[in-house]
């Protein structure tokens, strides 16, 4: 049985990187993103708004749980998913967690041209995003630490790349 759960900032790629791993495994993927939007019929966007942050880690740890009695699963966390609650623990508990460790430098050149969707992120200039990843990731470290694996996902800007990776994810995790 496969129960995977890829963390990880904003950016790091848990989406792209855990939809092509889990074709490569032949397993269905759920992005819990994508599964809080269909379950809601709203955008992350719009839950955020209408029923502020702590409302909504409230239903991401109620659907965290829902997914993680899944079997033979890659799950895609949202970044802030695994710095709530006993989030982390849990998932320790059930699967097998991998931190998609990113450089700042290269979480802001994602992020700057992705921010749109990512309701945390709205308005911010430049400058401020900078600042923001790299005092968000010193804070969120301590739990993306708590992962049993650890993965450099730098390297996910082109279709070589991202298959590439996957092989390199299947190593580590010796599948
Ligand atoms: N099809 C793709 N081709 C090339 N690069 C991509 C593709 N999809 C995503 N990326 C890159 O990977 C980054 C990570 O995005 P995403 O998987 O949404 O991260 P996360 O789910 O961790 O927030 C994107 O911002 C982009 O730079
Ligand atoms: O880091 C965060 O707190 C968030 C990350 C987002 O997921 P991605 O990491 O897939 O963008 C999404 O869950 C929400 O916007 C909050
Ligand atoms: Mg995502």
């Amino acid at each position: 049985m496969i129960r995977i759960f890829l963390t990880g900032y904003m950016g790091a790629g848990k989406t792209t990187l855990g939809k092509a791993f889990a074709r490569e495994m032949n397993v269905p993927f759920i992005d819990l993103d994508w599964y809080i939007e269909e379950r809601f019929h709203k955008s992350i966007r719009e839950l955020f708004t209408e029923r502020g942050e702590a409302s909504f880690r409230e239903l991401e740890r109620n659907m965290l749980h829902e997914v993680g009695e899944f079997e033979d699963v890659v799950v895609s966390t949202g970044g802030g998913t695994p710095c709530f609650f006993d989030n982390m623990e849990y998932m320790n508990g059930c699967g097998q967690t991998v931190f998609l460790d990113v450089h700042p430098d290269i979480l802001f050149r994602r992020l700057r041209v992705a921010k749109q969707q990512r309701p945390i992120l709205q308005g911010k200039t430049d400058e401020d995003l900078r600042t923001f990843i790299v005092e968000a990731l010193d804070k969120r470290e301590p739990f993306y630490s708590q992962a049993r694996y650890r993965f450099d996902a730098g390297y996910l800007e082109s279709r070589s790349q991202i298959s590439e990776s996957v092989q390199r994810l299947r190593q580590l995790l010796g599948l």
